[in-house]
């Protein structure tokens, strides 16, 4: 996270942070007791042997809390469509092995489901453990921003992103406040639904002539739906 502040500890108990061979990579977000969603791209890179991991109920990466719990993945549903190469259906389901264990610290998040866009200029706000410099600084602990939404058409034109957004993508300004390398697969919630989830293709950080691109979630709740009833 680009110009924001460390989060209120716990105060985002649906935020995960999906780890591979106990090293943070992606954030994500808890849908359920079985389910996290996240990004596509975070897990196209996994060797056979690494293990990932997800883990919830943290504030701090390093230090012991009693509401961290770290959980083992059953199965990856990378979007059947997503591309290493592309930036489109980059969306992760997550299942874990076992249930996660709910408490103050850890509570899933509604996500959209209605179609329709968020209004140009609502705040909403990204979580994440991602780097919080140009140079590549990484936090311990939860950062946090808010970001106003950019109406499509205007993210379209050929000064931003140049007609590359389409209508499962959510845009969100990126002056100097920005999601950034790590925060891919977090929810990106607009008065407590999670709207969107930050992509994970590499991506510059905190230019305003490039704005922070989102999957938008209620573009995929058939999907969701269908993987959640097949491998539950
Ligand atoms: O965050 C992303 O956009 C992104 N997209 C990817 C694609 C493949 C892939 F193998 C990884 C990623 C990845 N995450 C990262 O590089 C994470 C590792 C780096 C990191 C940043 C901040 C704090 C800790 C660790």
């Amino acid at each position: 996270i680009l110009g924001g502040m460390e989060a209120a500890p716990h105060l985002r108990p649906y935020m995960a942070s999906i780890q591979i061979d106990g090293k943070h990579l992606c954030g994500g977000f808890l849908l359920n007791e079985w389910w996290v969603l996240s990004a596509a791209h975070c897990v196209e890179d996994i060797s056979p042997g690494s293990t990932v991991r997800v883990l919830l109920g943290a504030h701090s990466l390093s230090q012991p809390e009693s509401s961290k719990h770290l959980y083992e993945v059953q199965s990856l549903f990378p979007h059947p469509d997503s591309h290493p190469d592309t930036i489109h259906h980059d969306i992760l389901l997550i299942k874990l092995s076992e249930k996660a264990t709910l408490g103050p610290a850890v509570q899933p998040l509604p996500y959209q489901r209605e179609a329709g866009d968020v209004a140009g200029g609502t705040f909403c706000s990204v979580a994440g453990w991602g780097i919080t410099t140009h140079s590549g600084r990484k936090p311990d602990r939860l950062q946090q921003v808010d970001l106003p939404i950019m109406d499509r058409a205007v993210c379209n034109q050929r000064i931003y992103h140049d007609n590359l957004i389409t209508d499962k993508m959510i845009c969100a300004e990126s002056r100097k406040k920005d999601a950034c390398r790590g925060d891919s697969g977090g929810p990106l919630v607009c008065n407590g639904v999670a709207q969107g989830i930050v992509t994970s293709g590499t991506r510059v950080c905190g230019n305003w002539k490039k704005p922070g691109i989102y999957t938008k979630i209620s573009s995929y709740t058939d999907w969701i739906d269908s993987v959640l009833a097949s491998a539950s």
